[in-house]
């Protein structure tokens, strides 16, 4: 069924697992994400960027997520993610969304400390949870920016947390949206993380944490694409992560290069098929076959 993410972000951090956050914008994202976790019997969130709503529109997205919570066992919330206007976090309360995360990381820190207040205060009388985010997206590989400057301060961190109230707070230590995170070797900082979580002891969420696994990225090259360099966390990066206290990671690349990549294949192969549904069902298999992966990955399953 469909449950408030407090519930979800409470039970990871008590337990010290974390729960998969898949991005949809359609249908057959929705479905695989959905259908994995039943098979995992694991809680997920299902989350929209603002994008994706001006994309399918939000009653197309809240409306087919209100049509089939109750055929799920598992636990899932229904997540806004990076929320950069107020006008859509009440917008997605009016269609009943059950999490959001308030992203003001680009603005000053006061601004974004008022901002984030303010939405807790609506938020929590609705039993709605609340995610923000401190510190810039951006792989810190190349010098050009310091550390300090774009990673998040922990002790800033912890002011954050008891100054607003939120759920959970997505700590800046290194990951990048995107297929392109590192030209080097990937560098998540875990000093950083360690301290953010023994200061304010509260879930905390992963951005731009998708593995980029190899055999998607070469199967989108050998059907036509060009994303060569592409690169994500690994694995063992992900779940150290996870062991210093990470409860919800974000993924969406990993599961567009599934679905890209059966889709280039068959687009390339099956060159007399005219129907979308024999490239978009094995398109959305191997989308489901990735959220498995990760799900397990994060240690979430069989803890719905
Ligand atoms: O942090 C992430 C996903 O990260 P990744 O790109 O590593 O899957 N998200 O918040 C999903 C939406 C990103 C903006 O399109
Ligand atoms: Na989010
Ligand atoms: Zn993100």
């Amino acid at each position: 069924p469909l449950v408030s993410g407090k519930v979800l972000f409470e039970k990871a951090n008590e337990y010290n697992f974390a729960i998969g956050a898949f991005n949809f914008n359609n249908m057959e994202f929705l479905k695989a994400i959905l259908d994995a976790a039943e098979e995992e019997q694991a809680p997920v969130f299902i989350q929209t960027t603002e994008s994706a709503i001006k994309y399918a529109g939000i009653e197309y997205l809240a409306g087919m997520v209100h049509a089939v919570k109750d055929k799920y066992s598992i636990p899932f919330a229904l997540h806004l993610d990076h929320g950069k206007h107020v006008e859509t976090i009440l917008l997605a309360i009016r269609h009943g969304y059950t999490s959001v995360m308030i992203d003001y990381s680009d603005k000053s820190y006061e601004e974004n400390l008022k901002v984030t207040k303010y939405v807790v205060s609506i938020c929590a009388a609705l039993g709605i949870s609340v995610e923000a985010e401190l510190g810039k997206l951006v792989s810190v590989e190349d010098e050009v920016v310091s550390r300090e400057e774009v990673l998040v301060d922990p002790e800033q961190a912890k002011e954050f947390v008891d100054r607003t109230g939120i759920d959970a707070l997505a700590p800046a230590i290194g990951t990048a949206h995107g297929a392109f995170k590192f030209k080097g070797e990937p560098k998540l900082d875990f000093e950083r993380l360690k301290k953010v979580k023994e200061l304010t002891g509260i879930a905390l969420v992963l951005h731009g944490a998708s593995g980029v696994y190899e055999e998607y990225v070469e199967k989108i090259n050998k059907y036509g694409g060009d994303i060569k360099g592409a690169k994500g966390v690994p694995d063992e990066e992900l779940k150290k992560a996870v062991e210093l206290g990470i409860n919800k990671v974000n993924t969406d690349t990993d599961l567009r290069l599934a679905f890209i990549s059966k889709l280039r294949e068959l687009m390339a192969l099956e060159k007399k098929v005219i129907d979308p549904r024999k490239f978009l069902k094995p398109a959305m298999e191997e989308v489901k076959n990735i959220v498995k992966k990760r799900i397990r990955l994060y240690g979430s399953q069989g803890k719905a």
